[in-house]
């Protein structure tokens, strides 16, 4: 690998920031609609806002009245030279300044309660809507994405309620206040501080136009390095077996790029706020002092020099609030950016909910019927006209090429994706009109690639029926030829194993699968080249263990070895999604057709 490859790159080359399409308008919608979500989930706590919302309003007010009291201790007591109230006006400072100081205390700690639960419950519902997503959803992305709405994006959002929000309600307070008192006392000089505003505004807007689309650009640059880590490191294996690591470190370079380049443009430009905002600050100072003094020397009645002091103060206090909501408002922006990608989700097409009127189905025969059953999972049609019955206890198998539609045929009889036309039946029911729930719960599954998850061995087993006890997680490992490894293992039942079982063969993670389906013992059973790559002797357990899970039950396998499945009732032979084949095997020896000439070539 040249060392050019990995050269981090240094050079921020701008970001075509036109080439950012924003509909201004739908854009604006979105963000209000995100608002009024977020915003519902935080009035859930009524009573608390109501009191971050009094004390932001008290340390507002304090606020103001702290600077006032400094101009009547100049105008009063220090340009007469009469300094005798000046110790009570002290006292009475400090005392404003005390319960501004709790004010802002309090504020803080019911809103890090309120947005502390609030985050809590969109993870909640977020994690929820996961689970009611169909298999399409996730079968069309990358796992770290999604993970990364659940985790960064709703951090963000975490950060925002914990700061942003008493921050701009503040200011808002501070700023209305400010300019009122500002009125008051001096309408000349309100018109020379708020002078600074249009420059204020125009470069806000220079801003915030720019860094808006690019805080949602960064997050979505995030999801792409967290989905690709995500996949990279649990493809380590593949990627070490075939040395791809130049690959997969430029491929998350260029990835890792974006962000960086994204990040830096984000924060630079948002950057350039509290720099113009303090030089527009310094600005109103010397207008302020330059008109202030004229006045004073031209008409005291007009202007006192306490009345200046206040509005040097003020002027600052009128800035730091533009300030603040300025800063704010980005902070704003990137919150509301990750909550509209976390409402993304939740909006996504639920798994149909079932029919109101769908049957639940307690007990079933586990007789299957495709009849003229055709699917397809975009527009190209994949499954056509498809005709088969496994009758109850009946195994089928189904052989073909890859692609040839077999693992397809099993998506439909799961439901995990609904046919198109033809029918499909269970019991003589058509399969749309049965709960997903409860047509599931009479099937197990044996796949391929076995997942366990990181808990015990018991655990495992149990999560075909949660309800077992543990001599009948052990009379199922016993069934599946599983229960001598296991007392071999250092614990035993209780051995942790770690995610997708790592500490353990591939052989024996598939014969805790075989254990947790003859657990859960369902009617129908799901077997996917449940036997491929494992040693004779393990493989042999398997096929035991099978063979006494499968009796009584109707099941459907998909092997591409055609010696496990000689026994099949019948045996499919798929061709781009056509059956072009059906019967035993005797029968399908006998046609002398494709699976005749599959079969021969298996066994030479
Ligand atoms: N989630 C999906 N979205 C879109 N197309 C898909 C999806 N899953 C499979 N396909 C397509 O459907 C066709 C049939 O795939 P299927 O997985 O059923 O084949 P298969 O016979 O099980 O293959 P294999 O033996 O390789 O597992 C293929 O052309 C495949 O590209």
């Amino acid at each position: 690998m040249s060392s050019n490859q990995l050269k981090a790159p240094f050079q921020y080359e701008k970001i075509p920031l036109e080439n950012i399409a924003i509909d201004n308008k739908k854009k604006a919608k979105n963000m209000g609609n995100t608002l009024k979500r977020l915003w519902n989930y935080l009035t859930v706590e009524k009573g608390k806002l109501f009191l971050v919302i009094l004390m932001v309003t008290l340390s507002s007010g304090l606020s103001l009245l702290g600077p006032f009291m400094v101009g009547m201790a100049i105008d009063d007591y220090i340009v007469t030279g009469q300094a005798g109230g000046l110790g009570m006006l002290l006292v009475g400072l400090m005392i404003v300044y005390l319960f501004h100081s709790l004010s802002i205390f309090l504020q803080n700690y019911w809103m890090i309660g309120i947005a502390q639960r609030t985050v809590y419950t969109l993870r909640k519902d977020l994690f929820k809507q996961f689970h009611r997503l169909p298999i399409s959803y996730f079968d069309k992305r990358q796992h770290g994405e999604l993970m990364s709405r659940l985790t960064n994006d709703i951090d963000n959002v975490n950060n925002t309620l914990n700061q942003s929000v008493i921050q701009i309600f503040a200011s808002v307070l501070t700023l209305v206040g400010t300019i009122a008192v500002m009125l008051y006392l001096s309408p000349i000089l309100t018109v020379v501080t708020m002078s600074v505003i249009p420059a204020m505004f125009f470069s806000m807007r220079w801003i915030t136009k720019r860094t808006g689309p690019l805080y949602k650009l960064q997050q979505n640059d995030l999801g792409e390095v967290n989905g690709y880590v995500e996949e990279i490191v649990s493809g380590q294996h593949i990627v070490k077996t075939y040395s791809q690591e130049e690959k997969v470190i430029r491929e998350f370079q260029e990835r890792n790029h974006n962000l960086q380049r994204t990040g830096f443009w984000a924060l630079t430009i948002a950057g350039f706020i509290p720099k113009i905002m303090n030089m527009l600050n310094f600005l109103s100072f010397a207008l302020i002092a330059l008109v202030g003094g004229i006045l004073v020397v031209y008409d005291q009645q007009l202007v006192t020099v306490g009345v200046i002091v206040i509005f040097t103060e003020y002027a600052r206090q009128f800035t730091r609030p533009l300030n603040e909501l300025s800063n704010q408002f980005n902070v704003l922006l990137s919150a509301i950016a990750g909550a509209e990608r976390v409402f993304q989700i939740m909006d996504e097409t639920k798994e149909e909910s079932d029919e109101t009127n769908s049957i639940e189905v307690k007990r079933t025969k586990g007789n299957i019927k495709f009849d003229n059953v055709t699917f397809g999972y975009e527009d190209t049609t994949i499954l056509k006209g498809i005709r088969f019955e496994a009758r109850p206890g009946e195994t089928v198998a189904f052989v073909g090429h890859t692609g040839a539609g077999k693992t397809t045929i099993i998506n439909l009889i799961s439901r995990f994706y609904d046919y198109h036309t033809g029918k499909i039946t269970l019991d003589g029911i058509d399969l749309k009109s049965i709960k997903r729930s409860s047509l599931r719960k009479h099937m197990a599954f044996v796949l391929q690639d076995p997942f366990l998850f990181h808990g015990s061995v018991r655990e495992n087993i149990r999560y075909g029926r949660l309800h077992a006890t543990d001599k009948e997680v052990e009379n199922a490992a016993v069934d599946a030829n599983a229960h001598d490894f296991i007392m071999k293992l250092s614990n035993g039942y209780d051995t942790i194993l770690d995610q997708d079982g790592s500490g353990i063969s591939q052989g024996q993670k598939q014969l805790l699968t075989i254990a947790r389906a003859l657990l859960a013992a369902p009617s129908i059973l799901i077997l996917d080249e449940a036997t491929s790559n494992i040693d004779t002797i393990t493989e042999l357990k398997i096929q035991a263990a099978l063979k006494r899970l499968m009796v009584g039950r109707t099941s459907f396998v998909i092997a591409h070895r055609l010696n496990t499945i000689q026994g099949a009732d019948t045996i499919i032979m798929l061709e781009d999604g056509k059956i072009i084949e059906q019967g035993s095997h005797e029968e399908l020896i006998k046609l002398k057709g494709s699976y005749y000439k599959l079969y021969k070539g298996q066994v030479q």
